[in-house]
């Protein structure tokens, strides 16, 4: 793992707390040095997974009010040197041009690192669209030699200025369909006058989650970057290191979860397209008068999985956003009024011109035909569905494009879905058997974090390599996660649905439903991990026989029913085996989490006792210093006690993990004989590593289509309680 190293500050709520004179008080500039060299500083090396921004800045790094971060390259390392702010002068990033405030003459764009670029012969299939000779050079460099269904309708009708409404499978392209025209424009159009000193955003692409709002950003900045240079490359001058020239066009994130001053300065700085979460946009917006009056101007309005933006929980803030883009009059609840500055409810001029595009892999049918239906704006103006959401955006477009390309019964074409009906209880059973006989990249959905807190142990203790992701983890934690998830092509993501939507990690083998998604659309978007860009790709639900019904209903919404659902074949004496394993693995995790929860009640007794001055009683605070020796002794030999059984099972699970599970007829002595002869396999590599007797396979050639039972009239009514997998 690459390390930057960085200067930093110890964690202190003192220094992070705004000083209220903080700007107010003349500071020598001898004395500022002092302050600063007397500040507790520290080097800390933290993980490059998360990225550094365009100028190089670490983007998480916490900033204290009243000092500037400025960022050097030092050797291989990018140090951040600290400077107490004077209020007059803004910080500067070696590499941003001069922030003057010039308010009339349009801007000039910075030059792009590719001006010409030979499609017609590079790229025959791209050349109809006449895209700028940079975004033509880095579809190149990315080996995108067609452009996808969705990208090849899209970028026609976005391009003629129409406003577009896309739909299309999981995994097909579309942030490079809205994108492209976004960029194409932006790149061939001269910026307008800054605002206040402040280069105005220019296209605002809004996402439901943190993780798809960067990765989008990281997608449009590829099509931006030098093609030729590494990304890390630096060039000399004047015998200091500098990172490269900025690109032509600059998009920057504004998410939750980090640095919100960092962000703020970003903005500071002049940003061309913003890719934000509605959640923190808002908060910004409401500090920011000039970032909302240029919302107000926007040329561009994207929004991108939007039926899933209302469910995270931002319905409020997205429904402001949207109110400082539409023309209309919107007499009650203006956002502006609560950014309290009359400057932003001045008579700006209407914005004509702002495109909008809609994206996603889910709108309904009945949706996108309302979605033309402007007369229903204001009816829909005081309620909070998805549809009234996308009602209120104000299309400039008197006919908005529909683009539908979305499958038949939500399934791309290159994905296999399968099932496994079992009883919850062996849930965990039919999951390890499917981690170990198909190995690859996996992520499993889980319907609460509480399941996924349960399963990682296990994994561990099955020597399983797996990974976390849910709300809880802090920022930083989910990124790097899905890095390392990213990184290891034999591994497990145990994730909620933060991860359903977007996430665009390449070559994920399959995904598994360990509980059954609550709608059709999640179940659409979770399956559209896998099978991505054209790839091949694997789903399983484990289906108990409560969710039977749900399985049905959720079959029935995207007009299938449940026997179209092909059950995946399992060798069940392996299974069995394999159960060994897992009761192992449960008692010894029983074991640790009651000792880590004696020890951590233990603990908290004994800093609360400690806290309010008084004694704990020795048969509630055992092993304290109060007990007499014989209870103590007691105390420590039931711990020994313990000790010595979870060391002899722990011994016992590594020994059965250490070999492979053998299938029934399978002789480890006699590889040529018995019923189920390996030699031959294991001499032309087929032999499966982990379970002896079975050939190596993919999940996708080892599902089975049963046929529908007919059922007699007289049996129909007791069908509805189904009874696990045994009576099958
Ligand atoms: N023309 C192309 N040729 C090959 N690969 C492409 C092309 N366009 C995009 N891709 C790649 O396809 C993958 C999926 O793209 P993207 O994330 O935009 O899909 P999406 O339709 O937005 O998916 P989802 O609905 O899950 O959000 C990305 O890895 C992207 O780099």
């Amino acid at each position: 793992m690459e390390v930057v190293h960085v200067k930093s500050k110890p964690p202190s709520r003192a220094l992070k707390r705004k000083h209220p004179r903080a700007h107010a008080l003349p500071v020598p500039k001898r004395a500022k040095r002092a302050a600063l060299d007397e500040l507790p500083w520290h080097s800390v090396a933290r993980p490059s997974e998360a990225g550094l921004d365009e100028y190089g800045d670490v983007l998480e790094l916490e900033e204290v009010d009243g000092v500037d971060v400025v960022y050097e390259t030092q050797g291989d390392n990018k140090v951040a040197r600290f400077e107490i702010a004077d209020g007059r002068q803004k910080a500067k990033s070696p590499v941003v041009a001069d922030d003057s405030d010039v308010e009339d003459s349009p801007e000039q764009l910075p030059e792009p690192f590719v001006t010409t670029f030979d499609t017609q012969t590079l790229l025959p299939e791209w050349a109809s669209f006449s895209l700028h000779p940079q975004l033509a050079a880095t579809l190149h460099q990315q080996n995108f030699k067609s452009p996808t269904a969705i990208q090849a309708r899209a970028l026609p009708v976005a391009s003629a200025g129409r406003d577009v409404i896309g739909v299309a499978e999981t995994g097909s392209g579309k942030t490079l369909a809205y994108g492209l025209p976004i960029l194409h424009h932006l790149l061939t159009t001269p910026r307008p006058a800054k605002a206040k000193g402040r280069r105005p955003v220019r296209a605002l692409v809004l996402a439901p989650t943190r993780e798809l709002a960067l990765q989008v950003c990281n997608h449009l900045k590829a099509c931006l970057a030098d093609p030729i240079k590494k990304e890390d490359e630096e060039e000399e001058t004047k015998g200091k290191k500098i990172p490269v020239k900025p690109p032509a066009v600059s998009v920057a994130p504004i998410v939750g979860g980090m640095s919100a001053q960092k962000q703020r300065r970003v903005l500071d700085r002049g940003v061309d397209v913003l890719v934000a979460t509605p959640g923190r946009l808002w908060d910004i917006l409401s500090q920011d008068d000039t970032l909302a009056t240029q919302i107000k101007q926007l040329n561009f309005l994207v929004l991108d999985e939007a039926d899933r933006m209302i469910q995270a929980g931002h319905f409020a803030e997205l429904d402001n956003i949207l109110k400082l883009t539409v023309r209309m009059d919107v007499p009650e609840e203006d956002p502006r009024d609560q950014l309290g500055d009359a400057a932003t409810k001045s008579a700006l001029p209407k914005n004509e011109h702002m495109q909008t595009f809609v994206f996603s892999a889910t709108l309904s049918k009945d949706l996108q035909r309302n979605l033309k239906k402007r007369s229903k704006f204001k009816k829909a103006h005081k309620t909070s569905t998805l549809d009234d959401l996308l009602l209120r955006l104000d299309f400039r477009d008197s006919d908005p494009e529909i683009i539908d390309l979305s499958p038949e019964g939500g399934v791309v074409s290159t994905l296999q879905e399968s099932k496994i009906e079992c009883l919850v209880t062996d849930k965990d059973a039919y999951l390890y058997y499917f981690l170990l006989r198909y190995p690859g990249r996996t992520l499993v959905f889980l319907s609460a974090i509480d399941g996924i807190r349960r399963l990682a142990p296990l994994f561990e203790l099955l020597q399983l390599k797996s990974f976390v992701l849910h709300s809880e983890l802090q920022q930083k934690q989910r990124l790097k996660t899905l890095d390392r998830f990213k990184a290891e092509s034999r591994c497990v993501l145990l994730a909620t649905d933060i991860a359903a939507r977007g996430l665009d990690v390449p070559s994920v083998d399959h995904v598994i439903h360990y509980q059954l998604p609550r709608s059709a659309d999640t179940y659409v978007h979770r399956n559209g991990r896998t099978a991505r860009a054209r790839a091949d790709g694997f789903a399983l639900m484990l289906c108990a026989p409560d969710e039977r019904r749900t399985l049905r209903a959720l079959m029935g919404a995207l007009g299938r029913t449940e026997s179209e659902l092909p059950e995946l074949n399992v060798e069940h004496d392996i299974l069995d085996k394999l159960r060994e394993r897992i009761a192992l693995a449960r008692k010894i995790d029983g074991m640790q989490h009651r000792v880590k929860k004696e020890n951590h009640e233990r603990k908290w007794m004994k800093e609360a006792a400690d806290a309010l001055g008084v004694d704990v009683d020795s048969d509630v605070m055992s092993a304290s210093e109060d007990e007499d020796d014989e209870e103590r002794g007691a105390q420590k030999s039931r711990r020994k006690k313990r000790k010595v059984q979870e060391g002899a099972l722990k011994a016992e699970l590594k020994a059965l993990l250490a070999q492979p599970v053998m299938a029934r007829g399978v002789s480890a002595k006699y590889i040529t004989s018995g019923s189920r002869p390996i030699a031959h396999d294991m001499l032309t590599g087929d032999a499966h590593d982990a379970m002896l007797g079975v050939k190596k396979a993919d999940a996708r050639s080892e599902v089975v289509h049963r046929k529908k039972k007919v059922k007699p009239k007289a049996e129909a009514k007791v069908e509805e309680e189904w009874s696990g997998v045994e009576d099958e």
